[in-house]
């Protein structure tokens, strides 16, 4: 069975106790994923944007800025899928295109405990193919865990039939919600090399501390870890993040000077936001014909092993 179109009804499938399809005017059509106690995941067909990530205590785990312009604009938080990038639109077009629902994915293993998940699916229109002269097809898969952890996993397959290859950057672009910037460290990425953003992308090394907050940072490490922690101290938090496919890890924070440049960011949300983007960004990824790449993004939030002012990286990433 083909696609859905973006305008017809949801499938039947949709109708489960832990899925629920929910219409809204303007492309805001979105599905929640609906797990143990309050864990719920909402996701936008608008982008194929997850924009909400709750704990089982109904605690949202994402950011969003308060001033999150509606589409045809990207919307400003949860996590954007950023493809294909390259010399296209900041970030790519994904991000910015109706999805639909794919009623009939091609079978992805899974864990049988996981009965929250959806799958989406992305082909470029004929002004898509104009921009960027490929035809493709993007799958989403979208998972709630049993125990609250949020997974993605893209699946895109070059459906080219003039025999060329293409090749793209990727990023899941993850804003994560946190209490207070200055009290956040990333673990996981010492000692890494990275592209500066803020340098014309000029290589360095980071040092061999966990990485804290003081003033805007936009750098693209390399070749990082499969798994980085986000230890968020004053809520006792950690987020682990672990990646598949995806050598690279991009840390953003805007700061306040280009909080305040940002139309759809307000002027102190800086303070309560991180990202820690999954990417495939230095080398970019090239398919032929008939090839598909995966690339998957897990995340889970645990309680910090904080403890009298050290923290334990080694059980932090290594559980
Ligand atoms: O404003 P956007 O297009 O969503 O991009 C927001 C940010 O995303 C990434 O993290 C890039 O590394 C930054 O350079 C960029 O400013």
């Amino acid at each position: 069975m083909a696609a859905a179109t973006p305008h017809s009804p949801p499938p039947q499938q949709l109708s489960s106790p832990f899925l629920e399809y929910i219409r809204a005017p303007g492309g805001l059509d979105k599905v929640v994923l609906r797990g143990r106690r309050s864990c719920s995941v909402e996701i936008r067909l608008f982008g194929g944007q997850v924009t909400s990530w709750k704990n089982d205590h109904g605690e949202e785990l994402l950011f969003v800025s308060s001033k999150a312009i509606k589409p045809p604009k990207p919307f400003r938080g949860g996590i954007p899928i950023c493809f294909p990038q390259g010399n296209l639109e900041q970030h790519g077009f994904a991000r910015n295109r109706l999805w639909a629902i794919d009623d009939n994915p091609p079978p992805l293993p899974v864990n049988p405990a996981i009965k929250a998940f959806v799958d989406l699916i992305l082909k470029p229109s004929e002004d898509d193919l104009k921009m960027w002269p490929h035809s493709f097809e993007f799958r989403l898969r979208i998972a709630l865990g049993a125990g609250g952890d949020l997974s993605l996993t893209s699946r895109i397959r070059n459906t080219n039939t003039d025999g060329r290859p293409f090749s793209y950057t990727f990023a899941y672009h993850t804003y994560f919600s946190v209490s207070d910037i200055s009290e956040v460290r990333v673990e996981g990425l010492e000692t890494m090399d990275y592209l500066d953003n803020m340098k014309g992308k000029e290589r360095f090394t980071e040092q061999g501390d966990a990485i804290v907050f003081e003033s805007e940072v936009d750098k693209v490490y390399l070749a990082a870890p499969s798994k980085v922690a986000i230890i968020d101290h004053d809520m006792r938090r950690t987020f682990v993040v672990t990646k598949e496919g995806l050598p690279d890890a991009v840390v953003w924070n805007p700061w306040d000077k280009k909080a305040k440049a940002m139309q759809d960011f307000g002027d102190s949300e800086y303070k309560h936001m991180l990202c820690v983007e999954p990417a495939a960004v230095e080398k970019p990824i090239t398919l032929k014909p008939g090839e598909e790449w995966k690339g998957r993004l897990g995340l889970s939030a645990v309680p910090s092993s904080y403890c009298s002012g050290q923290l334990d990286p080694l059980k932090v990433l290594h559980g």
